[in-house]
């Protein structure tokens, strides 16, 4: 074979490139004949005419060896091995030459060097012949390489990263290598018979997929269908019925799904003679034929194809949908979890008719099974309540309570809590759906007076399992999100300030969605779910023990081809996400506590106590949150933990590192502390935390250095156990008042942290004190240069010989050190945080200034409704910019306080 690579290189002059192709490992003709220009450079093949020769002899391989195209035919390895795959039945016959052949049969039917084109003439043809999509060549090919008669139209299409070839493919391509296939359309736009006559040639294969993520990176597609259980060859060969029972098998409870929902063509588009470009293949596979046009003008039909947990084409029910979505969603609550289903796509896909159809939509369709599971004995228990808020401009409505504003709360156990939800308790469907309706209508009422319409809003519908005796308890909880159209950024063309501001905050969100799924997907450590209030709100659902089903719904229609690929995109890497690679994927939860695997069915149905305690508890913590008062104490922002950190992946960020969760953010996200406070606050809090604790061992804590135990070195022979004891226990919990929350603030200031702040100074600590010789805080600059009486000096630890040090010199433990980074870390997160508040705050205002300068200019409404809506917006500015100035220095002053601590300086 490599001798016949050889000899076809030399007849293209090209014989120069072939230790650069052997070194790639492209040995064979076949691999030769998948090679994409993006491959080019890699292979050292720079010159242009050498490229050319490259181009055509690629595509004159590929010409002549049909059954090695990328995606349309399979090659024959590949085809055999699908027939006789266990898990593919074939409607292709089985013709013997495609059976598998052994190595040495096929290296006995090598194709004769005759068979490829002498190329040295530059005379070959520059279009790519045309080939059917069986892929028996039109013109000119070697009957060796004409396919079976018996090889039908595949049942499928696959991008190139579906190649069912990859054995062949060359080592350094194999990983994901990535094309489209071209389909010419006729001259005459007929386009009737276009997949009988497509020209086929690899297309701008990339090593980087449409969202510039390298595609080596990612899991090769057999990988995942492994994962899924099916064949690596499914989608390129297989039947409806082998993917369907593939499907079949597939897990319903994998942690994510991804799935496709396609509408039918509507009147208009049927007016218009608008035909379906995306014809689903399978029950997993769908094509988009996205016509383009040549620089040349030629028209063609880009062909794209895209594999998903499900698609459902557009005959499909709600019913039918909802099988294989939400249905198993609704068994996973009540094993106690949270789970959610959310659609998204553009405006007019469906998103509404699939997720929140009043009649039939997967929610009233979930409602009807949850209340036959409540039915069940062992359910009795349980009560179902209903909570309908909405996600608009980054705020939270309530659309069961007049739009109230909600606030998002995290507890250090990274449950999301929506403070102040109202939530009904259902008793059956009807219940359900009446309340659904008053929801609805005061989304769309509220809309309108808020300028703004439904689909500019994310609509959450939540459904929650509490025991009937208990109405703080939460023991599952389902979620279902009916996400704003994804093109309205793109596709509002207005100069509506607020629509534009509206454009900007869903794509905002839905890319903060994506980015927060594709960090997942990549086993970020750090995932950006602060990024926008969806994520914030969504983030339990991609955390921890919890179930997540995305519908991306598309319109089939020509004209919204790029939306389509768009929304196909987006939800293809969602779709990355689930597999092995996902540690938090459904094997980790099915895992059972002896490490081995329990089954579906009990992981799905059996109770997680762990998760159900730490709801429970969490909900405790909070209360019922029909009682905002008792947790909304006039603070004005959500409260978040940090976004989720995950154990190295090399980002270096000095940010996302080691971020501290609960420990020392709080301090700074506590916008009751923050914004209540007076500008001079810390100093006044520092006094009267002073004030109240001078007597009551705190203060003796601090001028004695021996109660700071904590963290000291472990021999100090001064410790006390019992002033250890005395050290206030602070859990950080959400419900602690302000009053709790400072003095546990102050506590971990003064105590917890302060053992970082007690340089040690000699065994007698009691009478000792320190001053700081030099104002840099470094470890050598903290020396002892003055001792209460009767202590004789101690010897200056910088004049000490290294020898002469001992553990008692040290000055900071560690851990002491790195919490003070940690907590300079948290500070500096949130002044950053403030100061991109306050950008925003500006750019918003400037913004709405602007556009109403050039509604006057362009005679609007008189100046003097302007200046007045121009003042009363001023203000507002000013209130925010207020607010926010007041976080920023009360997390400068805490850092300034933390210190003084580290510092034992005196001053309060
Ligand atoms: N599968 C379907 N079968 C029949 N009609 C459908 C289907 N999907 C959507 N429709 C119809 O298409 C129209 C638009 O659907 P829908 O309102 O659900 O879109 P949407 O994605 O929610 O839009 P928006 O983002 O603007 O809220 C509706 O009239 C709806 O009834």
């Amino acid at each position: 074979m490599a001798t016949l690579l050889l000899d076809t290189l030399r007849k293209a002059e090209l014989e120069q490139y072939y230790n650069s192709f052997s070194t790639h490992g492209i040995t064979q003709l076949e691999s030769l004949a998948q090679l994409s220009m993006q491959d080019y450079n890699s292979l050292g093949i720079t010159s242009i005419q050498d490229r050319k020769k490259l181009f055509q002899l690629v595509q004159s391989l590929r010409q002549e060896l049909p059954t090695l195209e990328n995606g349309l035919v399979s090659s024959p390895s590949t085809i055999s091995s699908a027939i006789t795959s266990p898990s593919t039945g074939s409607l292709l016959k089985s013709p013997q030459s495609y059976r598998r052949r052994p190595p040495e049969a096929q290296k006995t039917q090598p194709l004769s060097v005759s068979a490829i084109p002498d190329l040295s003439n530059q005379g070959m043809p520059r279009r790519p012949v045309n080939v059917n999509v069986s892929g028996v060549a039109a013109a000119g090919a070697s009957p060796q390489t004409i396919a079976s008669p018996n090889l039908s139209t595949p049942q499928t299409r696959s991008r190139s990263r579906t190649l069912p070839d990859q054995a062949a493919r060359p080592e350094f391509l194999k990983a994901g290598k990535q094309s489209s296939i071209i389909l010419p359309e006729d001259d005459d736009e007929d386009t009737s018979d276009e997949e009988n006559k497509c020209e086929i040639r690899r297309g701008s294969g990339s090593l980087l997929d449409p969202y510039g993520v390298p595609i080596q990176k990612r899991p090769g597609y057999s990988q995942r269908s492994n994962t899924l259980g099916s064949s690596p060859f499914s989608t390129s060969v297989t039947s409806v019925a082998s993917v369907a029972n593939v499907s079949a098998q597939s897990d319903l409870n994998q942690k994510i799904r991804v799935c496709v929902r396609k509408r039918p063509l509507n009147k208009k588009e049927l007016e218009k003679g608008e035909k379906d470009i995306a014809p689903t293949v399978g029950v997993r596979s769908i094509n988009v034929n996205e016509p383009k046009m040549k620089v040349d003008l030629t028209k063609y039909i880009e062909q794209h194809s895209f594999t998903f947990d499900d698609v459902f084409d557009s005959d499909s029910s709600n019913e039918q949908i909802y099988q294989r979505t939400a249905q198993p969603l609704v068994k996973y609550i009540f094993g106690g979890g949270k789970a959610t289903c959310f659609a998204y796509g553009q405006t007019g896909s469906g998103k509404t008719y699939t997720m929140l159809d009043p009649q039939h939509g997967l929610y009233v369709l979930a409602a009807r099974d949850v209340f036959h599971l409540l039915r069940q004995p062992q359910n009795e228990h349980l009560t179902a309540w209903i909570g309908f808020y909405e996600i608009y401009q980054g705020q939270l409505y309530d659309l069961l309570n007049n739009r109230k504003k909600l606030f998002a709360r995290e507890d250090g156990k990274q449950n999301v809590v929506i403070v102040g939800l109202k939530e009904y308790v259902i008793k059956n469907v009807e219940d359900l759906m009446q309340v659904f309706e008053y929801g609805s209508q005061a989304r769309s009422t509220g809309s309108t007076g808020a300028n703004s319409d439904s689909s500019r809003s994310h609509a959450v519908l939540q459904i929650l399992l509490r025991p009937v005796k208990s109405r703080k308890k939460i023991c599952g909880k389902l979620s279902f999100i009916d996400l704003a159209g994804s093109e309205r950024g793109a596709d509002r063309g207005d100069a509506d300030i607020k629509t534009r501001m509206e454009g900007a905050e869903i794509n905002k969100s839905l890319l903060a969605l994506k980015e927060c799924i594709r960090a997942l997907d990549q086993d970020k450590r750090h995932t950006p779910f602060r990024q926008s209030k969806l994520t914030q709100v969504l983030k339990d659902s991609f955390v921890g023990n919890s179930r997540t089903c995305m519908i991306a719904t598309i319109s089939p229609n020509q004209g919204n081809s790029e939306h389509t690929l768009n929304t196909l995109r987006y939800a293809d890497r969602v779709k990355e996400l689930k597999g092995e690679r996902d540690r938090r994927a459904v094997g980790n939860d099915l895992e059972n506590g002896n490490g081995s695997r329990v089954s579906g069915e009990e992981a799905d149905f059996g109770n997680d106590e762990s998760y159900q305690e730490e709801y429970n508890d969490v909900d405790d913590d909070y209360g019922d949150s029909d009682d905002p008062e008792l947790y909304n104490k006039g603070d004005d922002d959500d409260l978040f933990l940090d976004d989720e950190y995950f154990p190295s992946d090399g980002d270096v960020n000095i940010l996302d590192e080691d971020f501290p969760h609960e420990n020392n953010h709080r301090v700074f996200n506590e916008p009751q502390q923050a914004h209540s406070r007076p500008a001079n606050a810390n100093s006044s809090r520092r006094q009267n935390m002073y004030n109240d604790r001078s007597g009551s061992g705190l203060l003796q804590s601090r001028t004695n250095p021996a109660t700071d135990q904590g963290r000291r070195i472990s021999n100090n022979q001064n410790h006390s156990p019992h002033n250890r004891t005395d050290e206030p226990s602070f859990d950080g919990g959400m419900s602690s008042s302000p009053e709790i929350y400072d003095s546990i603030e102050f506590s971990r200031t003064r105590q917890t942290s302060g053992p970082l702040a007690r340089p040690k100074i000699s065994r007698d600590a009691s009478a000792h004190s320190i001053n700081r010789s030099q104002s840099s805080v470094s470890l050598n600059d903290f020396a002892v240069t003055s001792l209460p009486n009767k202590q004789p000096p101690p010897v200056p630890l910088a004049t000490k010989q290294p020898e002469q040090l001992t553990s008692e010199d040290v000055l900071f433990e560690q851990q002491a050190i790195e919490d003070f980074i940690k907590y300079h870390r948290a500070q500096i997160r949130e002044v950053t945080e403030c100061s991109k508040k306050e950008t925003k705050l500006l750019a918003n205002f400037s913004l709405s200034m602007s556009s109403r300068k050039d509604t006057q200019e362009n005679g609007g409404k008189g100046s003097s409704v302007y200046d007045l809506q121009t003042s009363s917006d001023f203000i507002d500015y000013l209130d925010h910019l207020a607010e926010v100035l007041e976080r920023k220095m009360a997390a400068i002053g805490a850092m300034r306080d933390r210190i003084r601590s580290v510092l034992g300086e005196e001053d309060f």
